[in-house]
């Protein structure tokens, strides 16, 4: 490997270069020193990036009495690696100055400096020198890998600059050398250069100067780190290199560690460091590891530590006891702690791979259980359910059901495992035997079933990536481990789910984040500790946000100002939104005797599943370029007996919005909500009323609103619509 000489060719690197005078000014006129060289003085400045100002380090090539060609010299060797070696572990060059013979090297600037000043700093932790180390290898694998690589030379702790966030960068390549590849010799005859307490030995006597030279003064470091003191200073006058080697040889090496940190070490991480450490030590340069080796070791050691640290407190108190129980807890005995969270997280399968119980690591350690299908029974005639096995499952096998509109599936379950006091949600798991791809993630399946003795109605199921579904049966608050869960599935909506087959795979209890529930909403039932009421209650009135209201022309429509932003209200009545086809009779029109309310005639709906709403909104009655809100107002008569499930609302014109609104005439249990706002609300004026549409008003003539509004199951008979209101939002 030959030198390469340095042709600096200043041309391509004028865009990094900087006058005198800026230098002086980003300094405030050399004001604060923060290092000092063997050519100058390292000072403090700032400069305005594209990220607004950055601080800067310039060092200065001070031309006095000593300044001699070396100093040129090292000056450009430095310029030329860092201008083409760029690597997040090796200082970053921002410009230079070569002016009248002002020379200065302007870098980014490392606020914590070098590292010399940190190893017997007992804040600095044994996992953040481990990093340190790390980055120092992964910037001298960079140096020492490309086709020309750098032999830094001069790696010691002073060099090793320190980012806020503890990063480490490698500087002072003044004395560095290129290599070019090519060459058969992996070294160089040269003047032995090295600082004291860091100098390979083997280049100090033979001056045959390899890469092996720089992996040698890396393992230095990795021992003041270990030792928490520099290599060579005034008072320790001894070579670290060899104390430590010899301690080591010894299995002393425990004598030199730094008390500072010493408690913290992982005694697995310190011995797979030390291994490391002591081998870039070898005398014998060829037994000395490659920088990306002593990366690899030194992550193992890190990983040690992190396994303790980070890991063995994410797992579960009674991590130990969960695997016991497990069906086979040798698969989990050599698996270090970072594995075991991942399994925990994943999922343990445990009783006879019946239950599968996985915590929340990341969290407070919350838990879920499934319990397994197979654990339920099959009231129906054998031939319409089969246990087998697909892939995807938590469980080895799942039961297949044949005809989903007569489930017939008792459920009589024991949970073990649930966090205490913590709200949870009873899931029902099942997939579609055939693949089928939706266009949102809530589908509706209205399973019918009965828990508690009531027979209750969950419309909706989630679908997750993995395609499985999950339909929420009712919310719990366990005070104990184990709680009896009981319930009965009966059907789910052949109308809405076809003909298809499902899997089911369990019941899957899974605590509900960011509910703002009040514990008051919690009722007793038998079977589980502590159930949600079935219905929201209706909740505070809508209070008023209009001023009066005033009748336009023709007596029909109405338009007030809204308090809140004063902003155009517009009501309009019934008669002139609903649609009637003229062969099909929908409504039964009443005028209204209340003198107080503002809507004259009304319109109750017969059986009939669908109603329209059609109109032209006029724009002179709204605010221009508004989002407006547009609730339906509503009653139901005493005679309606329906309209518990969510009513689809389909805006006709705009048909390539796949996804289905829904909205409900009843307040929805909890379980049917979804995040859903459309639900109806009590009005001050005794009246009903519910979101059915958003819009803008823009800034045409009339906005066209064509609605359809269809009820899953039963009839909207009993439905009495006095209008619809758009109140700007
Ligand atoms: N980019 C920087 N950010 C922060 N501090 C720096 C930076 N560069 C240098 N320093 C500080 O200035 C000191 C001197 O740096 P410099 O590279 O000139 O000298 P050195 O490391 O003593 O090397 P040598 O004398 O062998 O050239 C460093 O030890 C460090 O504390």
């Amino acid at each position: 490997m030959h030198i390469f000489l340095f042709v600096f060719q200043e041309t391509h690197k004028d865009s990094l270069r900087i006058s005198f005078e800026d230098i002086r000014l980003a300094t405030q006129n050399f004001n604060t020193k923060i290092g000092r060289g063997r050519h100058g003085n390292v000072y403090q400045g700032e400069v305005l990036g594209v990220n607004g100002p950055t601080p800067i380090a310039v060092k200065q090539y001070e031309e006095n009495d000593d300044y001699d060609e070396d100093g040129e010299r090292e000056f450009l060797t430095e310029l030329e690696i860092l201008f083409e070696y760029k690597h997040e572990n090796i200082i970053g060059l921002i410009g230079y100055c070569n002016e009248d013979n002002k020379k200065f090297l302007v870098f980014e600037q490392a606020p914590y400096g070098g590292l010399n000043f940190h190893v017997d700093n007992d804040s600095l932790t044994w996992t953040e020198r481990l990093k340190i180390g790390i980055d120092v290898a992964i910037g001298l694998d960079f140096l020492h890998g490309g086709d020309s690589p750098v032999i830094h030379r001069g790696i010691n702790s002073n060099n090793i600059l320190l980012n806020d966030d503890w990063k480490a960068k490698i500087t002072d390549f003044g004395v560095s050398l290129i290599a070019s590849i090519n060459d058969e010799i992996d070294f160089v005859v040269d003047h032995a250069y090295g600082t004291p307490g860091y100098f390979d030995p083997k280049y100090r006597n033979d001056g045959f100067l390899t890469r092996e030279s720089d992996i040698y003064s890396l393992g230095v470091v990795l021992c003041e780190m270990m030792c928490g003191r520099t290599a060579y200073s005034h008072i320790n006058k001894d070579n670290l290199a060899d104390l430590v080697k010899r301690h080591y040889e010894e299995g002393k090496v425990d004598e030199l560690v730094f008390k500072g940190i010493k408690d913290q070490i992982v005694p697995k991480s310190m011995v797979a460091f030390l291994k490391i450490a002591y081998e870039c030590l070898y005398d014998e340069r060829e037994k000395r590891p490659k920088a990306s080796e002593v990366v690899l070791q030194l992550k193992k050691a890190l990983e040690f530590q992190e396994d303790i640290e980070i890991w063995e407190a994410k797992l579960p108190k009674d991590y130990k006891e969960i695997i016991h129980m497990s069906k086979n807890p040798k698969i989990y005995s050599n698996l270090s702690n970072k594995d075991l969270c991942e399994k925990f997280s994943k999922g343990i399968l445990l009783q006879n791979g019946k239950t599968c119980l996985s915590v929340k690591v990341n969290g407070n350690g919350e838990r879920s259980e499934t319990v397994s299908a197979t654990l339920f029974s099959y009231e129906n005639n054998k031939l319409h359910n089969k246990r087998i096995s697909i892939s995807n499952s938590r469980f080895q096998r799942v039961v297949k059901m044949m005809d989903i509109s007569d489930l017939k599936i008792q459920i009589k379950i024991k949970t073990q495992f649930l966090s205490p006091n913590v709200i949870y949600g009873a899931h029902l798991v099942f997939k579609f035997c055939d693949p089928r791809k939706f266009s949102s993630n809530l589908k509706y399946v209205n399973l019918k079933y009965k828990l508690g003795g009531e027979i209750l109605h969950a419309y909706f199921a989630t679908c997750g990536d993995d395609m499985w579904m999950m339909i929420e049966l009712c919310r719990f608050i366990p005070h104990k481990k184990d709680i009896d869960f009981e319930v009965l599935l009966e059907s789910l909506s052949r109308y809405y789910c076809g003909t298809g087959e499902i899997y089911v795979e369990g019941i899957h209890f899974q605590p509900i984040n960011n509910t703002t529930l009040e514990p008051e909403l919690y009722e007793k039932l038998e079977g589980v500790q502590e159930v949600l009421k079935s219905n929201l209650d209706y909740g505070q009135q809508v209070p008023v946000d209009y001023d009066e209201i005033n009748r336009l022309d023709d007596d029909e429509k109405l338009l007030s100002v809204s308090k809140a932003n004063e902003k155009n209200c517009h009501m309009l009545p019934a008669k002139m939104v609903l649609y009637e086809s003229s062969d099909v009779k929908c409504f039964n029109w009443k005028s209204l005797a209340e003198p107080e309310s503002r809507f004259l005639e009304v319109a109750e709906l017969i059986s009939h599943q669908v109603f329209q709403i059609r109109c032209k909104i006029e724009i002179q009655n709204l605010s221009p370029d508004t989002d407006y809100t547009c609730h339906l107002v509503f009653k139901l008569s005493q005679k309606c007996h329906g309209l518990h499930c969510p009513v689809r609302v389909r805006d006709v014109l705009n048909r390539k919005k796949k996804e289905f609104m829904f909205l409900y005439f009843r307040s929805p249990r909890l379980i049917n909500l979804h995040g859903n706002e459309k639900v109806p609300k009590r009005r001050e004026d005794g009246l009903m009323e519910v979101i059915m549409w958003e819009f803008n008003s823009g800034n045409n003539d009339h906005v066209p609103m064509s609605l359809k509004l269809r009820c899953y199951e039963g009839t909207m008979s009993g439905l009495i619509v006095y209008g619809v209101e758009f109140r700007p939002i």
